[in-house]
């Protein structure tokens, strides 16, 4: 028998009045894979993790985990979650909130291996209430891998962190995952999604507009697009350019060629090369930030 994924969205919708907060999501996660939840605010991010945790009840489709429900696995201590605002005691120090959760599960990781994981163990004796911002988010990520969960879900864990702190905080996650677990995380952050994940999932208006790994998202947000006519321009100059190194996409319309590509020069120079009479040339860069919002406001579908 195969093995169950260990996330499986299926048909997933979750409608708030007339706003689908998340719209018709099918999305099956593997064992091993870490994967990011991309999007603008409202995209629906935590909504979806919310259905894929049990904590709301979709409008349709189902959402399960290691092929039971989300309750299932929770009781089973196979999943941690470190959600927005999911609070810690502020009267309890850090260890203390640790233990606690540790107590709950049948197969916890030792208190100080948490705290370690997480980076706490130097604020382990303070109390919640004296933390920083960035120390409560680490404090909070002890809490979820204490039970030594199969998958960790994160909503934006690094939000209240400055650049130090995110990068202790990227490098304790990738001892955890080194594994074999699962990580799923949401954030707002393209770079932090390509260093981290090895798979993004890009959300918008409550819809996958994207799924690939980290090259492949970077090669349709990034690089530049030539863009030339050439007068009875063929089927095989599409061909020649597409076979191009660096190319990544070409569009013919009507005479016009547009080639999204990361070499925009090699382009240019054999396509001037080869058809010396193309005429109307525009090399248009495109940031990653202008792609990921035109990538994010229309339906475009990479995969
Ligand atoms: N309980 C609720 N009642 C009504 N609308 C809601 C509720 N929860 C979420 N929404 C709406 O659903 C949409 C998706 O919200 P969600 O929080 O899932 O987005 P997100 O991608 O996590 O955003 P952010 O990055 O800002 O956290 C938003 O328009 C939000 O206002």
């Amino acid at each position: 028998m195969t093995e169950s994924p260990v996330i499986r969205l299926t048909d997933l919708s979750k409608r708030f009045g007339t706003l689908a907060a998340v719209d018709d999501i099918s999305l099956e996660i593997g064992r091993g894979e870490v994967v990011a939840l991309l999007g603008p605010n409202g995209a629906g991010k935590s909504t979806t993790i919310d259905l894929a945790l049990g904590l709301a009840t979709p409008s349709s489709g189902t959402a399960e985990l290691f092929g039971g429900t989300p309750r299932a696995a929770i009781v089973g201590g196979r999943v941690g979650a470190m959600l927005q605002g999911g609070a810690l005691l502020p009267t309890m120090t850090v260890a203390q909130s640790v233990a606690l959760v540790a107590a709950a599960h049948n197969h916890p990781l030792p208190v100080a291996e948490a705290l370690e994981r997480a980076r706490v163990t130097d604020i382990a004796r303070q109390r919640v209430s004296s933390l920083s911002g960035g120390q409560l988010q680490r404090a909070r990520f002890a809490v979820a891998v204490v039970s030594n969960p199969q998958l960790l879900i994160l909503d934006e864990p690094t939000a209240a962190m400055d650049v130090e702190a995110r990068h202790v905080f990227w490098e304790s996650m990738r001892e955890f995952t080194s594994q074999g677990r699962t990580v799923v995380f949401a954030t707002h952050y393209l770079d932090e999604a390509d260093s981290f994940a090895d798979r993004i999932v890009i959300l918008s208006r409550g819809r996958v507009v994207a799924d690939d790994a980290p090259a492949e998202i970077k090669a349709v947000v990034t690089g530049r697009v030539v863009a030339f006519t050439l007068d009875n321009g063929t089927a095989d100059v599409r061909a020649v350019l597409e076979a191009l190194p660096g190319v990544h996409a070409v569009d013919h319309r009507a005479g016009r060629f547009s080639v999204r590509t990361d070499d925009s020069d090699g382009v240019l120079r054999t396509v001037l090369a080869t058809w010396p009479r193309i005429h109307d040339i525009e090399v248009v860069a495109r940031t990653m930030d202008d792609a990921f919002l035109a990538l994010t406001s229309t339906k475009e579908t990479v995969r």
